[in-house]
Formats: structure tokens, sequence, C-alpha cells
């Protein structure tokens, strides 16, 4: 009994103990379930707040780099997160006061225009000539490390300057897109933000997929379902033509052997306008352009980064093709492609689709906008020696195999019968100016301002 007793004691304590222990655990549980949750709230928090610090601006994030100086070396990648361009950016009132004001047109019969890419070199140039005339330009920019960004603030100041006002959005952000038709009914897209550069496709091909193809399709997924819909004009480029034999490349000649993958997506571009054409009423029209130089211009391109190491006493390469031939462009002003890209959108038809309909057939096009006279790359660095008032060390070296062709040269007649399209400015007149504006931007020495103080612009 007394044994009993003992056992029913001991078991009965040992339940309590166990009781005990539970509750114990429980509490710790609780405690730590709370603890664990603080703590992921904290880290989440810190986590917000490294990327709002890191990526504020249309979300450029990682990516590939190039070694080479004249490209940023974080590279594009333009996979903006949703979360940070339309969660943390632009969704108050006064940036919707802002949006409106920047597309309103003040000329009567004025376009309001989407001007994508605006805070790059054409971009904006386009932009401010659109808006001196009373068009609404509201610009987009995801404002991406391929190049220099300080350069594209700066063109961003010149162009708020001229009451413009740029969404910092990547073009595959679509919430932000959506917002943007809801808030204006935009009569224009004009449609220039790309990943650029023929050799660079080679170090980061996503970027251009995702830039060139990716990008393009989520814009013209938007425009397809907004009403009104917009005409669109799209820079597309004269590398579409790639290994072409013909001389000089007339629009339909063929396009289908592109030397690199930004030729490529370049072609697809051309291809998937016309499906949204066909399918959806998208009035559509490709621009090619013609190696576009000139104030203002792109640090990977080659007249720029000769410029600058011609002035650091750095050595060039100059590119001969693989005959032996000389390597030639038709550089083309950039005052002239803008006047052509203004040209396609006063003679743009009316999309002739709504909210993702087609009701009759829409126009699509495509133009060669390139300045009719190459000039090779040996020229056009003697031209930047006289300005400059230095001898380059030039090296002249077989063009690698990185995607570049060793000549192109434009025939525009049709842009010249459609919209009167006829380029001016010969690539000496055009590289004073910019030498000129190269000099004033980046300080340099007054050796060379005095060469090109004569240019009255
Ligand atoms: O018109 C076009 O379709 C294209 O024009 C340019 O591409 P590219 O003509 O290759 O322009 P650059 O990279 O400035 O090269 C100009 C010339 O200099 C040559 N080059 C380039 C680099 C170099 O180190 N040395 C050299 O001789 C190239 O072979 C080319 O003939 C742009 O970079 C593209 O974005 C655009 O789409």
């Amino acid at each position: 009994m007394a044994l009993s007793q003992d056992l029913s004691k001991n078991t009965k304590l040992e339940r309590y103990n166990s009781y005990l222990r539970r509750m114990n655990n429980t509490k710790l549980l609780a405690a730590s379930s709370k603890l664990l949750f603080r703590a992921t709230l904290l880290v989440a928090l810190l986590l917000v707040f490294f990327f709002t610090l890191n990526y504020p601006i249309g979300g450029t994030g990682v990516g590939g780099g190039d070694p080479n100086n004249h490209i940023n070396n974080n590279g594009p990648f333009h996979t903006t997160s949703r979360f940070f361009t339309s969660g943390f950016y632009g969704t108050g009132a006064s940036w919707e006061k802002q949006v409106r004001q920047s597309s309103t047109p003040r000329r009567p019969n004025g376009f309001s225009i989407l001007v994508t890419g605006a805070a790059g070199f054409v971009g904006s140039h386009c932009s401010i000539a659109l808006r001196k005339r009373g068009d609404g330009v509201l610009g987009l920019d995801n404002f991406n490390t391929y190049y220099d960004p300080s350069l594209k603030r700066a063109r961003q100041k010149l162009l708020s300057r001229n009451q413009i006002f740029i969404v910092e959005a990547d073009l595959n952000d679509s919430p932000m897109l959506i917002k943007l038709f809801d808030i204006v009914p935009f009569t224009h897209v004009l449609h220039l933000a790309a990943q650029a550069g023929v050799r660079y496709a080679m170090k980061n091909p996503q970027s251009y997929v995702q830039s060139n193809i990716a990008g393009f399709v989520n814009l013209l997924e938007v425009a397809k379902n907004a009403d009104p819909q917009p005409s669109i004009v799209w820079a597309s480029s004269s590398s579409v033509y790639g290994l072409n034999k013909d001389n000089p490349f007339s629009e339909s000649d063929r396009t289908d052997q592109p030397a690199s993958l930004y030729a490529a997506t370049k072609k697809a571009g051309e291809e998937i306008a016309h499906t949204y054409n066909h399918i959806y009423g998208l009035s559509l029209t490709g621009l090619r352009f013609f190696t576009v130089y000139g104030p203002w211009g792109r640090p990977d391109m080659a007249y720029f980064f000769f410029t600058k190491d011609i002035l650091q006493g750095k050595p060039i390469s100059i590119y001969k093709a693989h005959g032996g031939a000389e390597v030639a462009r038709d550089f083309t002003y950039v005052d002239d492609v803008v006047k052509g890209c203004i040209g396609a959108l006063d003679t743009a038809e009316k999309s002739t689709g709504s909210g993702g309909k087609k009701r009759a057939p829409a126009q699509l096009r495509v133009y060669n906008l390139g300045n009719t006279s190459p000039v090779g790359v040996g020229r056009l660095v003697s031209i930047l020696e006289g300005l400059l008032n230095v001898k380059a060390k030039k090296n002249v070296i077989t063009m690698p195999r990185n995607g570049d062709v060793p000549f192109t040269h434009a025939n525009v007649t049709l842009a010249h019968k459609d919209f009167g399209y006829k380029p001016t400015t010969d690539l000496a007149t055009g590289l004073r100016k910019f030498v000129k504006w190269y000099v004033g931007y980046y300080g340099v020495q007054p050796k060379v301002r005095k060469e090109t103080s004569s240019d009255a612009e």
C-alpha cells in the first residue's frame, strides 16, 4: 500500500514535473517564435533599406560589366524589381502632377509623347526638340550603369530645365507602365530605350534580351491594351543589315544575317513589331539609325572614347576589315536623326485598335536614318586629331570577331519621300560640335577650346 502510495505520489510528481517542463517548453517556444519573428522583420527591413539605398532609381543591379573603361564596370541588367519602382517611387499626388504637367502639350493639336530612354543620347535630344515645339513629353528611363550614369543625370537636369519629367523605371515594370497609361492618354510613344552597343553583346548577352526583346514586348503589351492606343516610333538599327553586301543599304535588302546578338535583338524587334501591328492594330514605325554621334553622346562609342584616349595620350585601335580594307561607317549627326524621328512621329497614322482589339489594318513602316556618305575610321581619327590638336597613338589592327560589320551605308530615299528626311551635317562639322561640347562638359585644356571656338553653336 505504502509502496503503491509512494508510486502514485511519484507518478503524480513526475506528471507534475512533466507538466511544468511542457509549460516551460511552450513558453520557450512562444518566446523564441516572437524572437524569430522580430529578427525576420528586422532582416527584411534592413534588406529593403539596403536595396533602396543601392538601387534607388529604375533598378539597375547586378550584371556582367566590362573591363573596357568606356563602359561602366557594374554593367547593366535591366530587370527592375516592380517592388522597388512601383512600390516606392512615383505614386504620390505630386508625382502624378509632374507626370500630367510634363505630358501636357502646349500647342493646339500637340502630341502627348512617352519617350523611353529619355536620359539617353538620342532620347534626350528628341525630348527637348519635341518639348520646344510644344508637345507634351514624359520621359522614362532606368538610368542603368552600362555607361557613366552621371552623364545620364546631367542630361536629366537639362531636360528638367525644359520642363520634362523623367519617370525612373524599367521597361519591364508593367505596373508602372500601366499606371502611366492610366494617367495620360498618350498619342505617341517614341521608344528609344535599349541595350545599345554591338561588341558588348558578347560580354552581357542577357541584357540585350532583357531590354530589346522582353522590354519591348512589355511596352507593346501595355500599349496595345491602352485606350486610346498610341502610335509607336522606335529605334531599330543599321546593324540589322549584318552581312548584307548590297550598297547602299535599302530597306528592302535582306536582314536575315545579323552579325551580333545586338543586331539579332533589333531584328527580332522588327518582327515583333509586325506581330503587334497585325494582331492588335498598333501603328508601328521602326527607324534604322546609322552610327549616331554628337554632343551629349554615348561614351561607349568609338568617336567618344577615341577623343578621351587621344586627349589622355593613350593608344587607340583602328580596325581594318579581314581582307585589309578600311572599316567605314555612315556616321550620322544627332540633329539630323532628331529631325528624322520627328518626321516619323508627324507622319505616323493613328493605331486602329483599342483595349487590345484591332478594328482595321494599321500602319507598319521601317526607314533608314543615315547620312548617305560612309567615312573610314582612319579619317574619323584624323578629323579628331585636327580638332583636338593632338596626335593620336594609333594601332591599326584587324577587326576582332566580335559582331562588328566592315561597313555601313544608308539609302534614305524612302524617309526623304515620306517625311522629307535630308541629312545636312558632314562628319567634320558634326565632330567639331561634339568636341566643343566635350571640352566644355569635361573641362578640357584651353588648347582644344581654341580649336573649336569658331563654332557658333
Ligand atoms: O548604327 C548602328 O546600328 C549602331 O551604331 C553604333 O555601332 P557602331 O557603328 O559599331 O559604332 P562604334 O562602336 O562607335 O564604332 C564605330 C566604328 O569604329 C570602329 N572601331 C570601334 C572600336 C575601336 O576600338 N576601334 C574601331 O576602329 C568600328 O569597327 C566601327 O567601324 C552603336 O554603338 C550601336 O548602338 C548602333 O546601333
